[in-house]
């Protein structure tokens, strides 16, 4: 669409906003060089000629989609080479990548490459792996995927079926898929993208099964691409969403693989087959926590980029008349709209917050985990869990909320809501579903509960529960008053879970069945203490960032953040009333001070996602594009429809017509 006038309602609202966009921008970024940087990449790949689809995705079928999304992807992966050669071995969480990510409108098919396939090369293999290996990925000389979930297990690693079989006389590992539910299944990328991959297997040598380890494992021919001889290899077919991530299934038929095929950084196999056992047998699993950490950012992203959508539209759409004299109002003036709509503008703060916090904390874990010291990551495991499981949860309950907020229009695949829906719920399954992540949070808390009744020093994330069954303190409905009082809700879940779970034991069942009897609550122990974490995180460095920034932002950053703890605490306020010193006055004037809150960031609404700073190219949305000319887009979008090329179908010839007349 060209050029064309920015719909009024907008100009207005960015007159009224209160504070310089760029300077948030700045924040949201990592400072003003990141934003360059972000600009530099988002530049070269919107301008990038071959981009232009033939026919918009939706109407092509499923294989066209593929191919189309192949053609995406090898475009812009060669025009961002210098990027991806420059920060390919650099992971972290970075703006920069998720802006060429979202050159292609649902999952690209080169995802698993880079989020998992070279993590794994640069967390598990030698550096002598690395050294043949890593170059070829980061050229992208060869594309790969992790190939870990089954047909019939994803959860219960200890389960999976696919066996590497140690031959000494040979030097190979023999993979097998004994069974159907044997079969890999899942994997992005793998059915006709990836011509290599990480593959989870169990380990046996002399007779002996080590547990799943990973491998580098070729699967195509390189010049051909055709599967090589003992490997089956496919797709999966049509899903909720993902439609173009290429996701397969994968079984081997006594398929040999040289012994260094094995990553071999932290356990190896020798020559003649003794097994030498990791230091820490966990840290097989260590790319699942890097992309957990990653993930609390990209939802950030992904609520950054619903709420534009939402918000926006909420500000060009008009409807009802609740003063008969008075023009109909924009919806974003109904407080209910600005309830669905605010916390997920402030969730996405949130969460970019803590996953940044997250991210420095597995750094540090990583460096001491180096250095031999292992102490600290049965913490860094637990909060991950926790804060993949809520941020998923909420990215995905909150981008649904944004979704209907829009009302019919957002049921529109070209709002890009449902698009964006099915990726953030997709979210809540993939890198450990939910609530077992959860589960394994409330491992590590059983554990720090029992260790704070005998009142030991406690790790950081947990130190609160140190004597917090004692007494309950004073309420306060500050925003710091508010975190200690999650951290009392917390401690108070923890402790009524481990009531739970000890009296299960008392009376006679296995602790496993007691485990069981007690999960619920072990749920959601876990839930409140990861919303503990993100309280205070959140809180604490909104009060350094306000600090740093001129008082018009600063102001508005402290109303966004009081009122995610506002809501929680609204949400939440059950769980306070048992666990915390809340009176029912507290509670009438936390609801107050919420409605409070809606209406002072009502103003600011449409800059703070303008400071989001996502372009109309990347956000792919009728609704939310930056001139909110919505209407116009809708129609425009609408004609595109092969349907409308023709003012007959023929399906009225063949079918309708002589249905109605009775001649079928
Ligand atoms: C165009 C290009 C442009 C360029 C730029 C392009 C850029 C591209 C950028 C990218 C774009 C993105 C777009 C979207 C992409 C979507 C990607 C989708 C990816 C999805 C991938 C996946 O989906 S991939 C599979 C993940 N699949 C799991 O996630 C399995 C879960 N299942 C388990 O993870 C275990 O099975 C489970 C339950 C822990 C039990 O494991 P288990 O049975 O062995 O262990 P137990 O329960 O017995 O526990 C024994 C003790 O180990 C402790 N422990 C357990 N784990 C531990 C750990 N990790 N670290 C430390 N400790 C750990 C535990 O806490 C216990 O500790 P204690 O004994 O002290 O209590
Ligand atoms: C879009 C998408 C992309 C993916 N990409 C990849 C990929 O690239 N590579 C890859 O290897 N895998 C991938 N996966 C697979 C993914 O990692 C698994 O689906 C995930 O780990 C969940 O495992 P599952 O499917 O076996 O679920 P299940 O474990 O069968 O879960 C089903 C139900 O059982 C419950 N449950 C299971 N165990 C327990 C327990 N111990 N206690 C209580 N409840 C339990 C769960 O809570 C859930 O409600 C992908 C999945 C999706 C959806």
């Amino acid at each position: 669409m060209g050029p064309g006038k920015v719909n009024e309602d907008l100009v207005a609202e960015r007159r009224k906003c209160t504070f310089d966009t760029q300077e948030l921008t700045y924040i949201i970024d990592g400072g003003k060089e990141e934003t360059q940087k972000r600009h530099e990449v988002e530049n070269i790949v919107t301008s990038i000629p071959e981009l232009q689809d033939p026919i918009p995705e939706e109407y092509m079928s499923h294989k066209e989609k593929y191919e189309n999304a192949v053609r995406r992807a090898c475009y812009v992966t060669k025009a961002l080479k210098n990027f991806v050669i420059e920060n390919a071995t650099k992971p972290g969480p970075s703006n920069r990548y998720r802006s060429a990510e979202a050159a292609t409108k649902d999952v690209t098919p080169m995802a698993l490459h880079f989020s998992m396939f070279l993590p794994t090369l640069l967390g598990q293999a030698s550096p002598e792996q690395q050294e043949k290996w890593v170059p070829r990925a980061v050229n992208m000389e060869i594309i790969g995927t992790y190939a870990q979930t089954e047909l019939g297990h994803g959860t219960f690693l200890r389960g999976l079926e696919t066996t590497a079989t140690y031959d000494p006389t040979t030097e190979e590992f023999v993979l097998n898929s004994p069974t159907l539910t044997a079969y890999k299944w899942w994997p992005g990328g793998l059915a006709h993208t990836a011509n290599h991959c990480v593959v989870v297997a169990q380990l046996h040598s002399k007779g002996v099964n080590h547990g799943v380890h990973p491998f580098i494992v070729q699967i195509r021919d390189e010049d051909t691409h055709m599967p090589l001889p003992g490997v089956k290899v496919g797709e999966i077919g049509p899903k909720l969403s993902f439609s173009t991530a290429n996701n397969g299934f994968l079984g081997f038929d006594n398929f040999r693989v040289p012994r260094d095929a094995m990553l071999m950084k932290n356990a190896q196999v020798l020559k003649d087959g003794t097994y030498v056992k990791s230091r820490l047998s966990k840290l097989t699993y260590g790319t699942m926590v890097f992309i957990r950490v990653m993930i609390v950012t990209d939802m950030a992203y992904y609520l950054s980029v619903g709420a534009t959508i939402a918000i926006r539209y909420s500000a060009v759409r008009h409807q009802s008349k609740p003063k008969e004299n008075e023009p109909e109002p924009q919806i974003l003036d109904y407080v209910t709209q600005q309830h669905k709509l605010f916390i997920a503008l402030a969730s996405s703060h949130a969460f970019r917050v803590t996953g940044q916090w997250l991210w420095t904390t597995f750094v540090k874990v990583n460096k001491a985990l180096t250095s031999g010291n292992a102490d600290t990551l049965p913490e860094l495991h637990a909060v991950a869990c926790c804060l993949k499981a809520v941020t998923t949860r909420d990215a995905a309950s909150m981008v649904e909320a944004c979704r209907m907020s829009c009302g019919g229009h957002g049921y529109m695949t070209s709002s890009y809501l449902p698009i964006l829906y099915g990726i953030t719920t997709a979210a809540c399954t993939y890198e450990g579903e939910n609530t077992v992540l959860l589960l394994q949070t409330a491992r590590f808390l059983v554990k720090a509960w029992e260790q704070a009744v005998d009142r030991k020093a406690m790790t950081p994330t947990v130190a609160y529960l140190v004597g917090a069954g004692d007494q309950r303190g004073a309420w306060s409905s500050q925003p710091s008053g508010i975190t200690r009082g999650m951290q009392q809700v917390a401690a108070g879940r923890v402790r009524s879970a481990v009531e739970a779970l000890q009296k299960h034991v008392k009376s006679g069942m296995a602790y496993e069945d007691a485990w069981n009897a007690a999960s619920v609550q072990l749920v959601a122990a876990s839930e409140a203490h990861c919303r503990a974490v993100l309280c205070e995180v959140y809180w604490t460095e909104t009060e350094r960032l306000a600090a740093a920034s001129s008082r018009e932002l600063g102001a508005v950053l402290k109303q966004l953040a009081e009122l995610y703890l506002v809501y929680w605490a609204l949400e939440k306020g059950g769980d306070l009333l048992l666990y915390s010193n809340i009176s029912k006055t507290d509670i009438a004037y936390l609801r107050d001070r919420y409605e409070e809150l809606l209406s002072l960031i009502r103003p600011n609404a449409v800059g703070l996602v303008d400071a989001f700073d996502i372009r109309d190219e990347i956000l792919h949305s009728t609704l939310g594009a930056y001139d909110g000319r919505v209407y116009e887009r809708l129609m425009e979008e609408a004609l595109k429809s092969p349907l409308n090329a023709e003012p007959v179908n023929q399906s009225f010839h063949k079918y309708l017509k002589p249905f109605m007349q009775g001649k079928l």
